[in-house]
């Protein structure tokens, strides 16, 4: 007679598997964060739970609670990102978007169009960004048609597409739209990644780039995960705020893309000399060597921002609130390089 004849001992049996399955899930939460505080990440990737019940792992793991509240703006982000994402693997599994992405269009290229750009004005190319509120300003454009036309036809040479809907309003429709409206130049999807399965989501969705925040992603989830975007043919631009963010990035292999924000994730303070600090010395030279395209982004408003962060070594810049706020998008990009850039 076999074990299904018995339904109470198969029911603790299945009860045993989730409990063990649940201890492993934490145990591997516990050990993320480990790597994380190792490399001084102050973000913790999840709220911090207390053991699951049947717990019975090493002891010093129990006392790990550290308080379950976040303790800024871009925990709370992380950890709302984490329950969305949970949910969305549920409902899409990477199997389905893989076989999606086997008909997807082409990818763009998001780093030649930069280069492009650069060399065609020898001004820093643009990455206009399309972004409708944030944490710290609100709301900043009520509608968005066509905001990305008057971008691309007033010279930028990419777009940057916020797709986080809770605390930027965004959302991955936009992106779709924008994709859909014509648009031809490459579209960054701005989210924040915690799992690869959103590079894969936003390949389907039309992006051709992502972005990866070192003040979230350890080492390793950033190495893996630009070797992804590698594979599906998009841009890993990975955003880094101080020169530990940056040291770190630097050591990982196959970097071809940083952007400095100028803006604290954790305070949303921004200090446009952030960029200059960055650029100076070794790690300029290392940047060179590596021939690695760095972005400026956040706080540039006008000619005289623009020209400080080219003179640091920028070659292209991440503008939204200076432009995506004026009525006249196209006109406000000639206003902050102070002459028309388009092509
Ligand atoms: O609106 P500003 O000050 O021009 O900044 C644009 C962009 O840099 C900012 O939106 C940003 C930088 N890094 C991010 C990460 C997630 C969301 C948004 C951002």
């Amino acid at each position: 007679m076999c074990i299904h004849s018995f339904p109470l001992i198969q029911a603790k049996l299945d009860e045993n598997a989730e409990n063990a399955l649940k201890v492993k899930e934490w145990e591997v939460g516990m050990f993320q964060n480990e790597m994380a505080v190792s490399q001084r990440i102050k973000i913790r990737r999840r709220s911090p739970t207390e053991p699951p019940t049947h717990y019975v792992g090493p002891f010093e793991f129990q006392l790990q609670n550290g308080g379950n509240t976040p303790r800024n703006i871009l925990e709370e982000i992380v950890w709302n990102k984490d329950v969305e994402v949970t949910k969305m693997k549920e409902r899409m599994p990477l199997s389905v978007l893989k076989k999606a992405i086997e008909n997807a269009p082409p990818t763009r290229d998001f780093i030649g169009a930069l280069k492009a750009a650069h060399f065609g004005t020898k001004l820093t190319g643009l990455i206009a960004e399309v972004k409708k509120a944030s944490p710290s300003k609100g709301v900043l454009r009520e509608n968005f048609d066509p905001i990305a036309k008057a971008y691309e036809k007033g010279g930028a040479a990419c777009l940057s597409v916020l797709t986080d809907e809770k605390y930027f309003q965004g959302g991955f429709k936009n992106l779709e739209a924008i994709r859909k409206a014509g648009i031809q130049c490459p579209l960054l999807c701005k989210e924040f990644i915690i799992d690869a399965w959103q590079i894969y989501y936003a390949r389907t969705k039309g992006a051709d780039a992502v972005l990866l925040i070192a003040a979230i992603l350890p080492d390793l989830d950033i190495k893996h995960m630009t070797k992804i975007c590698k594979m599906l043919n998009m841009a890993a631009l990975v955003e880094v705020h101080d020169e530990r963010e940056m040291d770190r990035v630097l050591e990982i292999e196959g970097i071809e893309l940083i952007d400095i924000n100028n803006r604290n994730l954790e305070t949303f303070k921004v200090d446009i000399n952030n960029t200059k600090k960055l650029l100076e010395g070794e790690r300029g030279q290392v940047i060179h060597q590596k021939d690695i395209i760095v972005v400026g982004e956040s706080a540039l408003f006008t000619p005289d921002d623009i020209a400080y962060v080219q003179d640091a070594g920028i070659k292209a810049v991440l503008v939204g609130e200076s432009i995506v706020k004026q009525d006249e998008p196209g006109k406000a990009i000639s206003g902050l390089f102070g002459k028309d850039i388009s092509l």
